[in-house]
């Protein structure tokens, strides 16, 4: 199948759309929740309420000028500069969004609020609630299964550990609690298992997405790769900065470890990692690439070569899967194989379907007859592999 290149970027300009939500309603949403956590003095307030009104009515406008990445933003700016944040890439939009949030309080300026995560009061309140026992004990089990069913268990925790992150907890309550579809709307596990086959070494890259709840099950999967020889070494990418709520930092998997080795199901687990992480089996990456509005189409020399040298990279949940196939509207039926080709190298997605952009997937068509919301409500999954 011939992939259309000219398939229109997302956009969020059609009032009540999920997009435009997400623009209209979470991010002031966020905001607030922000404002309401930290005692934050009188600019930082002010720069925030700026920033609530932008994100609701306002245009692009470049990066204050002494922003140490402001030659980078002005950049990835230039074709935007004055449209109003509706009417340019929805993929662009957010990351706007979140760049901007830091720049209001104050996380690169000098200063006691300097670095400060806004998001932390909820990504600890995840960690410490204790019904997450209970998974870590699941995820404890995992090890203790036969070889051949240890790799699937994994997958399916790291899958579904995307479901719920805590951005969409707060517009969808009900997203952590829904059932998912026992069903994949596309699985190319076979192919998954051959690459990661036990013994087969090399290196995977593990692209994380949210801390927490996805985070410690995408741990247990490089446990379980390391452990069979399914790989020699693994890099697990981070991200540099707090970005989209309850994405992962290394301050988060600081924080993930601590919590499964203070479970006594679980300790063993948080052993083993830490050992690899002593002895560079496991290795911790944060590059920026993960902090701009850029697709993986537009990858750094250095990052893609870090993809190349890996014999498969594993790309976590909705956005990196937007980055990966680039936000367009394609038709669903699109093979991820066309839109993937550009990758340098192997390449899985293991993603809830939280957003609108969908490849690979067929018979999307028939399951929209009973409604749109399975792409959007986190209900369902897909696997999907490109060699
Ligand atoms: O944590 P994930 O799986 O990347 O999902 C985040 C998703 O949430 C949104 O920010 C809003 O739904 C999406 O745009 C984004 O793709």
């Amino acid at each position: 199948m011939q992939v259309d290149p000219g398939a229109p970027p997302i956009l969020s300009n059609v009032p009540g759309s999920f997009t435009w939500k997400v623009l209209h309603e979470r991010h002031p949403a966020i905001i607030d929740q922000v404002a309401a956590a930290f005692p934050y003095p009188p600019h930082i307030r002010a720069a925030l309420d700026r920033l609530r009104r932008d994100a609701v009515s306002g245009v692009v406008e470049p990066l204050p000028a002494d922003a140490h990445d402001a030659a980078d933003w002005t950049r990835w700016s230039a074709p935007y500069l004055g449209m109003s944040w509706y009417d340019v890439p929805f993929l662009w939009a957010e990351n706007y969004f979140y760049r901007r949030l830091l720049d209001a309080i104050g996380y690169f300026r000098p200063g006691p609020w300097r670095g400060l995560d806004p998001f932390e009061p909820q990504k600890n309140a995840e960690l410490a609630d204790p019904a997450l026992d209970a998974d870590l004990a699941g995820l404890a089990r995992i090890a203790d299964l036969p070889p051949d069913e240890q790799l699937t268990a994994a997958v399916d925790a790291a899958l579904w550990g995307n479901r719920a992150d805590l951005a969409t907890r707060l517009s969808d309550p009900e997203a952590e609690h829904r059932k998912h579809a026992s069903d994949l709307v596309a699985d190319d596990s076979a192919a998954l298992h051959e690459i990661l086959a036990p013994g087969t070494g090399g290196t995977v890259c593990l692209v994380a997405d949210n801390a927490g709840r996805e985070l410690l099950p995408d741990l247990a999967l490089v446990d379980v790769l390391l452990h069979g020889g399914r790989a020699d070494r693994v890099e697990l990418h981070l991200k540099p900065l707090p970005y989209f709520v309850s994405d992962a930092t290394g301050r988060d998997l600081l924080a993930c470890l601590h919590r499964l080795a203070a479970h006594e199901a679980s300790a063993p687990l948080a052993g083993r990692l830490r050992a690899a992480l002593g002895d560079g089996r496991l290795e911790l990456a944060v590059p920026g690439f993960y902090c701009t509005p850029l697709t993986y189409a537009e990858l750094p020399g250095g990052l893609a070569a870090r993809f190349r040298a890996a014999k498969l990279t594993v790309v976590k949940g909705d956005l990196h899967y937007r980055r990966l196939v680039g936000d367009r509207h394609w038709p669903a039926a699109t093979p991820f194989e066309a839109v993937t080709e550009g990758f340098p190298g192997a390449v899985a997605a293991l993603r809830t379907l939280k957003s609108e952009v969908l490849v690979g997937v067929p018979d999307a068509a028939a399951r929209d007859a009973a409604g749109e919301q399975w792409r959007l409500n986190g209900t369902h999954g897909l696997i999907q592999v490109r060699r």
